[in-house]
């Protein structure tokens, strides 16, 4: 018997399991899938190497400091800058400090208007004083909302704002709670967005070191006796102390016996292109101002050398939500919309992949932290691990798998440590 068995190698379950056996403790992880990191997966095709969909790094991320050698992932940062593009009119924003090429461009641009710049720069004061977790706290509204409180001018919003923030929480629309949206614009400002040269699987794979990590082993059942949880498997039954749920909602709901939880899935569908070289000047990131089907797109093997076969690009392209097309439509109507932006070159590209993800985020929309699960559950030796805890993406993964340790250990540290911190 060991002290501890984790269900599930997400970003989550890893993280328990780490900060665990840093204290000491044995630990085995047990993960249904064929590898390591849950919803954060890599994969190769035809010599490209591609992320599931469009994944990045915040290197700000609180918990991501405490717990990743960000030295030894190798990290390729990503230009502080966005390309704005409206067909065949484009316009580069960016952070002049950081990338200085961006400047003129950001001044003359008038996606965001002189008085919008200025606001934006009242907010980035605004946001930057206090610790970063403060700002998901006090009274929440839809970021649309919060964006017209501020003044912001219609064609911000939906030029700018919509897409850049459309691309992070999946949904163009703003309806997210502008708690994430100051607490993501302070990690923009706090850090650099960067991915792993050989991809997202190296952020759970250096989490998974050194750990006892079972895969191909599905959890079925849990059943608490007087003295241990026995861990109904497909490999048998195992037996352990306590135990941390640390899968998707669903099936931590089903392995509880609780309710289904009612947080609800954001969905998004991603499609990649072999191309025989970026007609981008920059490898910045590219937002869709025109509306259609793309909200934003990446070379990615301009951004990050590697990625695409020598003498060869990869683009990435995010359509939020799940489009009710075939693939070989949906394929059809995004080159129909890159064909406004690189002409007759779309007809070189190649379809590498369209990857469908049903939940890449649950929904965050004003008010979504008072719907949160807990870490306690219906069983006494059994906590629950996972974003749902939290917020949506790393670091609420994160976070959370170190709370659920930090419960296990008594750690009042790690207990109190407030969301987002
Ligand atoms: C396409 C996409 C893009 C994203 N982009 C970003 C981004 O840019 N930045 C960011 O911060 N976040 C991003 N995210 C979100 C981030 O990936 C997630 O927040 C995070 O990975 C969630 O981790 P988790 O451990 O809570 O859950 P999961 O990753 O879902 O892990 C749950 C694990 O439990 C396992 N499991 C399930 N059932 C069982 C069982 N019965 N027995 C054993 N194991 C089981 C699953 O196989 C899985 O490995 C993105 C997500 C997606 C999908």
């Amino acid at each position: 018997m060991v002290d501890i068995i984790v269900v599930g190698a997400g970003l989550a379950g890893l993280t328990a399991a780490r900060t665990l056996v840093r204290a000491g403790r044995r630990v085995r992880v047990l993960e249904a899938g064929p590898q390591v990191g849950g919803r954060v997966r890599t994969f190769t095709r035809q010599g490209f190497t591609l992320d599931e969909g469009y994944q990045v790094l915040f290197t700000a991320y609180p918990a991501v400091r405490r717990h990743l050698d960000l030295a030894a992932l190798d990290l390729v940062t990503l230009p502080p800058a966005a390309a704005v593009r409206r067909g065949g009119d484009v316009q580069v924003l960016g952070d002049p400090f950081r990338d200085p090429g961006s400047l003129l461009s950001t001044l003359r641009s008038d996606v965001l208007p002189l008085a919008d710049k200025l606001r934006v720069a009242r907010l980035a004061v605004s946001l930057r004083s206090g610790a970063p977790h403060l700002l998901l706290q006090g009274p929440d509204r839809s970021t649309a909302t919060y964006l017209q409180e501020l003044g912001f001018s219609d064609g911000a919003v939906q030029s700018f704002f919509a897409p850049f923030f459309g691309g992070i929480f999946l949904n163009r629309d703003l309806s997210t709670s502008a708690r994430l949206f100051r607490y993501y614009f302070r990690m923009l400002m706090d850090g650099q967005i960067a991915v792993p040269r050989a991809g997202m699987l190296q952020i759970p794979a250096q989490l998974a070191s050194g750990l006892s990590v079972s895969t191909g082993v599905r959890v079925e059942r849990l059943v608490q006796t007087a003295r241990s949880v026995v861990v109904d498997t497909t490999l048998g039954e195992l037996e352990a102390g306590s135990v941390i749920v640390a899968t998707d909602p669903p099936t931590a709901a089903h392995l509880l016996g609780e309710p289904a939880p009612a947080l609800g899935s954001v969905p998004s569908t991603y499609l990649s292109y072999a191309a025989p070289r970026s007609p981008e000047v920059q490898p910045r990131l590219l937002l869709n101002a025109a509306g259609g089907l793309v909200n934003n797109a990446q070379w990615m093997g301009q951004a990050v050398p590697g990625r695409a076969p020598q003498g060869q690009d990869l683009l990435v392209v995010t359509v939020p939500g799940a489009p009710d097309l075939a693939d070989a439509e949906l394929d059809a109507a995004v080159r129909a919309e890159l064909r406004d932006w690189y002409g007759d070159a779309v007809n070189g590209f190649g379809t590498l992949a369209v990857t469908r993800v049903p939940h890449a985020q649950f929904a965050q929309p004003a008010g979504f932290a008072s719907r949160l699960a807990g870490h306690a559950t219906r069983m006494p030796g059994v906590l629950r691990a996972s974003e749902s805890t939290s917020m949506s993406g790393i670091q609420g993964a994160m976070e959370s798998g170190e709370k659920a340790a930090a419960i296990l250990l008594g750690d009042p540290v790690g207990m109190s440590r407030p969301r987002g911190a």
